[in-house]
């Protein structure tokens, strides 16, 4: 028999999880949860419906009692709400049913978690995409493919769960990482939640030094609308995140400071050198992130190359690499956020294929991109 899976919270996170479900296991059945309308969202019960209607729902439910016939549940709302609805679940949920959330911070609920009697049950999730777009109506089945999942199983995990939920993540094609939750908040507070911050700061230092007129926002290029999209995304998630992960913000906001200061002192004329040295070692550092995305994980050599028709593209690209010997692991088609059109991604098994197949695909003009 098919798994049953429960939601709470039904946004762009939960959504796009729950489509990615559904493509992958199209007979499964998904609960999700409907609270009082007016304490929350009210326009969460148009998703809900919606979702029903789009066959991604079977059942929206307005008791946590319905939960308890999931095999996994999703805590996919706001960090501090996750971490409430965890400990209500702890009566209901059967003894083989995995809970997890998707929360950006997983120390204060992992530290609950562990003082439950659903300790064994529980395993923190973090996918490490989104957007700063919100709601079901933005959610897409393909938001995970290749992206990291982090986990952060607590000590009284039961095994077999976790190995469970790695199998899960797999199959919405995302790579499972697995992390201790302390040093997770730490790694995401030097690397979202800081530079959410600043982004949002960056914002508001604008507004409140532009003229009535608006003159300095309506004359924003597409540096400053780069470096800002994230202060688009939802006040009430990043206030959560904020209140959940206060040391590791802090130690790392600090530090941003320190070079803020540091780089202060480089704007006088006798500091020429060194000002072109911050640039150059920031370009360098950044420059380096395609081949470092991979660092703590086993290491793969892929490219993504664009494609015009997508069946005939395969068997076209396949040939030409197997007519000069070039062995590959993985191909296959894939849709997510960067290539909005779909584009083949290619893995090959180390970086001497790899690089033959550059300049291969470059004789035969294909656009490829490696990141
Ligand atoms: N947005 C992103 O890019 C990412 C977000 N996350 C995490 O995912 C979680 C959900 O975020 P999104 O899906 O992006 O936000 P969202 O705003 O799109 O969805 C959140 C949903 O939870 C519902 N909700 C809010 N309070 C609730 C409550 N007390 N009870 C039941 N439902 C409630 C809202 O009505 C909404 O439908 C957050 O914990 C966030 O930290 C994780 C990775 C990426
Ligand atoms: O929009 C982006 O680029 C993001 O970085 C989205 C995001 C937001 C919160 C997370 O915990 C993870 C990813």
């Amino acid at each position: 028999m098919e798994d049953t899976y429960g939601f709470i919270g039904f946004g762009l996170i939960g959504g796009s999880i729950a489509k990615a479900i559904k493509k992958a296991k199209p007979d499964c059945s998904i609960i999700a949860y409907q609270p009082d309308h007016n304490t929350i969202d009210s326009h969460i019960e148009n998703s809900l419906l919606l979702a029903k209607k789009e066959c991604i729902i079977q059942i929206i439910t307005t008791s946590l009692e319905a939960f308890s016939c999931c095999d996994i549940i999703f805590l996919c709302a706001p960090v501090l709400s996750n971490i409430e609805y965890l400990e209500k679940l702890t009566t209901i949920v059967k003894p083989d049913c995995i809970i997890t959330d998707v929360g950006s911070v997983k120390g204060n609920i992992c530290n609950v978690a562990s003082s439950l009697s659903v300790c064994k049950n529980f395993i923190g999730g973090h996918p490490m995409t989104g957007s700063e777009k919100t709601g079901y109506e933005n959610a897409k089945e393909y938001l995970f493919e290749n992206a990291f999942y982090i986990l952060t199983p607590n000590i009284d995990t039961k095994p077999e769960f976790l190995t469970r939920l790695k199998q899960f993540v797999q199959s919405i094609n995302a790579i499972p990482v697995i992390l201790d939750a302390k040093e997770h908040d730490n790694i995401v507070a030097a690397i979202s939640h800081v530079p959410h911050i600043i982004a949002s700061s960056l914002v508001s230092m604008i507004k409140d030094n532009d003229d009535k007129n608006h003159t300095m926002l309506s004359l924003a290029a597409g540096g400053f609308k780069d470096i800002t999209r994230i202060a688009s995304s939802s006040p009430i998630m990043w206030q959560n995140i904020c209140l959940t992960n206060k040391e590791s913000i802090q130690t790392f906001l600090t530090l941003y400071k320190d070079t803020i200061d540091s780089f202060l002192q480089l704007l006088v004329p006798e500091k020429e050198k060194e000002l072109l040295h911050f640039f150059e070692n920031a370009k360098e550092y950044r420059d380096s992130i395609p081949a470092s995305v991979n660092g703590i994980l086993s290491k793969t050599y892929e490219l993504y190359l664009d494609i015009i028709d997508e069946s005939g593209a395969i068997a076209l690209v396949a040939s030409l690499l197997a007519s000069h010997k070039i062995s590959i692991k993985n191909i296959g088609i894939i849709h997510n956020r960067e290539f909005q059109d779909g584009v083949l991604r290619i893995e090959f098994y180390d970086i001497i294929a790899m690089e033959q197949a550059i300049v291969l695909f470059q004789q035969h003009n294909y656009t490829i991109y490696e990141r």
